[in-house]
């Protein structure tokens, strides 16, 4: 794509000479009279590089530059100014610009300023973009000890192209983190072919994996492609891998062993080079042991293993991962009282980062505007028919109150359906509606 240019000249000679010469030049030039018309093309386009005189009949270019540079805006500036104007020339090199020159303006010297202000734009914004990288993954892996040795380990995988094994309780992340060793590596262009080995048994799992030959079987009417074939160049992920039976367990070991496979009802032997993902929230050492797994392909896979601990174990990382989702889910962290923060850490939060990000969904939707996040929390906690740990600072609630809470979020939970909230509570659908009386609660 040609670098897009914003040229801000009232001379409308300049401005011709200028689009006349970059044109040529292989750049896509956007002339602006004054401040209000640059203003109107900003809005319309995101400009590559600027090019701008200081005297316009609207304004001051030096008062654009600082207003650019106040709102964060990276875009190189090249200012353009009379011949005896080098004291205002300074002045916009300190608010921000990039360079300057003066006129009357000598097109290659121009040119040669143009190409150094844009390789400059590029740097910056890939600076930006590597801190704000850095940022994002310093909150996914967290700052705690267990979490950076996780992070060592993950950039090593994602470092080279050996198959992964990541363990770690429901909800602790591994899906994302198998995600992410995909894209920080060298197949990140290619696909990230993800299949849960629990959802399919047998030989319906074996031909989503190796796909199958027209006429394999009576409804397979044309050539399927399997998932090892999609992820060629790229990585396959096996979630729950420790639900694999054990007969595509033998096909697959073939296929790690072989790098070749057929396809079902197929005699010809295909390739594929992918990167190899799995991840079991099982322990497949003991599984391995019983007989269930089998030890080779447990070995084959288990090259790097990263254990993501649970969130009961990273308490110090706790905080950063609130906030983050709060970020998330458009909240702040500054609506958490003392009291709700209390509540949130003391938690064990067994269904993990997954839980946690459920209950602040869940509690931000039911508080009304104004209305207290503390009270929708705890019954969202609740709700998920576990009881928490009351911490000591959170003001004791009389039974009543707790009773309220917990059917209200059985209710938000099951979408306001009595009939389901009732099975749920164990309550006939009449004695629910009895009791959502007796409390004063509106029934659905
Ligand atoms: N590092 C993280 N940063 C932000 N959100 C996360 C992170 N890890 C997990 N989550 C949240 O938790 C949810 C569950 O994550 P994920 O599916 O990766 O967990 P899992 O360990 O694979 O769970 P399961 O074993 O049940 O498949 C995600 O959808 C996301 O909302």
């Amino acid at each position: 794509m040609k670098p897009q240019i914003l040229l801000i000249e009232d001379c409308a000679v300049t401005r011709f000479g200028v689009v006349r010469y970059f044109s040529k030049d292989g750049y896509q030039i956007s002339e602006a009279g004054s401040l209000a018309e640059a203003a109107r093309l900003m809005v319309e386009k995101r400009f590559d590089l600027i090019i701008i005189d200081i005297n316009l009949p609207d304004g001051n270019g030096l008062d654009f530059i600082s207003a650019e540079r106040e709102a964060q805006n990276l875009v190189p500036i090249i200012v353009v100014t009379g011949a005896g104007d080098i004291p205002l020339a300074v002045e916009a090199m300190q608010r921000g610009a990039d360079n300057f020159l003066t006129k009357p303006l000598d097109m290659p010297t121009l040119s040669i300023s143009v190409a150094k202000s844009l390789e400059l734009g590029k740097l910056k914004r890939q600076s930006v973009a590597r801190k704000r990288l850095e940022k994002q993954q310093g909150i996914f892996f967290g700052v705690g000890p267990e979490m950076q040795e996780v992070q060592q380990i993950a950039r090593v995988a994602a470092d080279n192209g050996h198959p992964v094994l990541i363990t770690g309780e429901t909800g602790t992340g591994k899906g994302m983190l198998a995600k992410w060793v995909h894209q920080q590596g060298s197949r990140a262009p290619y696909e990230f072919v993800e299949l849960n080995c629990s959802s399919l048994r047998g030989e319906m799992l074996a031909r989503e994996l190796f796909g199958t030959q027209r006429g394999a079987y009576t409804s397979a009417d044309q050539d399927r492609r399997g998932l090892v074939d999609i992820a060629d160049h790229g990585s396959l992920f096996l979630d729950e891998i420790g639900d694999m039976s054990s007969e595509v367990q033998a096909q697959f070991l073939k296929l790690l062993e072989d790098k070749t496979y057929r396809r079902l009802g197929d005699v010809k032997l295909q390739k594929s080079d992918f990167r190899l993902i799995c991840a079991t929230h099982r322990d497949l050492n003991a599984l391995s042991a019983e007989g269930v797994f089998r030890q080779d392909l447990f070995y084959r896979i288990n090259l790097i293993h990263i254990h993501l601990p649970p969130l009961r174990e990273r308490r110090d990382d706790l905080m950063a991962i609130i906030t983050y989702l709060l970020a998330q889910l458009g909240s702040t962290e500054q609506l958490l009282t003392d009291e709700v923060r209390d509540l949130l850490l003391s938690y064990d939060w067994p269904g993990n980062i997954r839980e946690m990000r459920n209950v602040l969904e869940r509690a931000l939707l039911l508080t009304p505007p104004g209305g207290m996040l503390r009270q929708s929390l705890f019954s969202c906690i609740n709700g998920g028919q576990r009881l928490p740990q009351i911490p000591l600072s959170v003001e004791p609630q009389t039974v009543q109150q707790v009773e309220t809470a917990h059917i209200q979020a059985v209710l938000a939970q099951h979408g306001g359906n009595v009939d389901k909230a009732a099975k749920a509570l164990n309550l006939s659908r009449a004695t629910l509606y009895r009791r959502l009386k007796q409390l004063n609660q509106p029934t659905p």
